[in-house]
């Protein structure tokens, strides 16, 4: 990508496209383009298709997507697949209409199998059953991926697919029935510690384990791989560390000094055991991540605070 490359960053007020946008504008990208769900409902074709034909970006971030944690997937669930069918086919077929020089689609790893052996490799995708409470999502992005596959095998499309793991930091979901876990946790203990509460209910067992990744440090990712990784293979995004519920909540409790305890609501699900990225590939490419779990908690509960200011 030149400085001056047209790129288009779909999704671009997340917390995943805000930190792409950063990242860019940081690195003297000057000509990124960009527009709220409200200007362009990426679920239109028709609307997709006038964009792309009038701005004719020659990169695109696909960071658009209907997002949320395990219950919002649980009870969403025609929304999580239609929507994010809609909005990666209009793009993906609107860049190829219009000649678009490389697009990134940003998948999840939700598309593995349940009880995929650990750490997750790409080619363990589609290689046994999904877990239930995200299926809707997971099917959506296997057909992201397979969209950007099957574009580059009959057109010749430079459409690379990234698995990122579970995200968190700036500009994060905080709304407590559908954020993702660590979101909710510096929510819940901040609340807790302000109220006074003996306790912080965390739900299901606390037993499963999860990964986590500052979403600066994939943005980093996405920039490095939008440059040097031209496959037709997935790369996951990850930092080939996780851990459990339990010890992520007692984490969050120690960064907001909460002096209370925990409960665990176990009519709440757990979802899948554990899902920890091999991020081998990703590291023979050239990239590994820089925020620590530590640190990169201490940013994102300085940003939540910093932003209930602003309420
Ligand atoms: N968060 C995670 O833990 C995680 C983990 C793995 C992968 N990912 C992937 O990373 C990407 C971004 O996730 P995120 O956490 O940044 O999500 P997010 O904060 O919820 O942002 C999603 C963005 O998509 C846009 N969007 C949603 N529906 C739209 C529509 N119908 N038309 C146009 N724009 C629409 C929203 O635009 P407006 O703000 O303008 O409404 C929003 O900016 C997604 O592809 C997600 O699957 C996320
Ligand atoms: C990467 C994302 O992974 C997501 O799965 P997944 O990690 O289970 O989604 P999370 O909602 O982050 O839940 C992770 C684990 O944290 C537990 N948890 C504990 N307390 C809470 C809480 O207060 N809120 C939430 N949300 N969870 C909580 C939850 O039961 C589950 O075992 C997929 O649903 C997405 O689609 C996406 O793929």
């Amino acid at each position: 990508m030149l400085k001056n490359s047209k790129i288009y960053v779909a999704g671009h007020r997340g917390m995943v496209g805000s930190a792409i946008v950063r990242k860019l504008q940081n690195e003297g990208f000057i000509n990124i383009i960009t527009r709220t769900s409200k200007e362009l409902d990426l679920r239109s074709q028709m609307a997709v298709e006038s964009f792309f034909e009038e701005e004719q970006p020659e990169y695109v971030f696909l960071a658009a997507a209907k997002v949320g944690g395990i219950q919002a997937n649980n009870t969403f669930r025609a929304e999580f697949l239609y929507d994010n069918l809609m909005m990666e086919a209009n793009i993906i077929h609107a860049a190829y209409r219009n000649g678009v020089e490389k697009l990134m689609f940003l998948g999840s790893s939700c598309i593995y199998p349940k009880l995929a052996p650990q750490p997750l490799k790409e080619e363990y995708l589609l290689t046994g059953p999904l877990e239930q409470t995200n299926e809707p999502y997971a099917i959506a992005k296997i057909a992201g991926i397979k969209l950007c596959e099957a574009y580059r095998d009959q057109y010749g499309c430079n459409f690379i697919s990234v698995m990122p793991t579970n995200l968190y930091g700036y500009n994060d979901n905080y709304d407590l029935n559908n954020s993702h876990v660590l979101p909710a946790l510096i929510r819940k203990f901040h609340e807790a510690k302000e109220n006074g509460a003996p306790t912080v209910t965390v739900w299901g067992t606390g037993s499963p384990r999860r990964e986590f990744l500052f979403a600066d440090d994939l943005a980093d990712a996405c920039l490095y791989l939008m440059e040097h990784y031209n496959g037709r293979e997935l790369v996951n995004i990850g930092t080939g560390e996780d851990i459990t519920i339990k010890d992520l909540a007692l984490l969050v409790k120690d960064v907001v000094q909460f002096e209370g305890g925990l409960e665990f609501d176990t009519t709440k699900p757990d979802g899948t055991p554990r899902k920890l990225m091999d991020v081998y590939k990703l590291h023979s490419l050239g990239y590994k991540h820089s925020t620590s779990l530590e640190e990169g908690i201490s940013l994102a509960y300085a940003d939540f605070k910093n932003k209930i200011v602003e309420v």
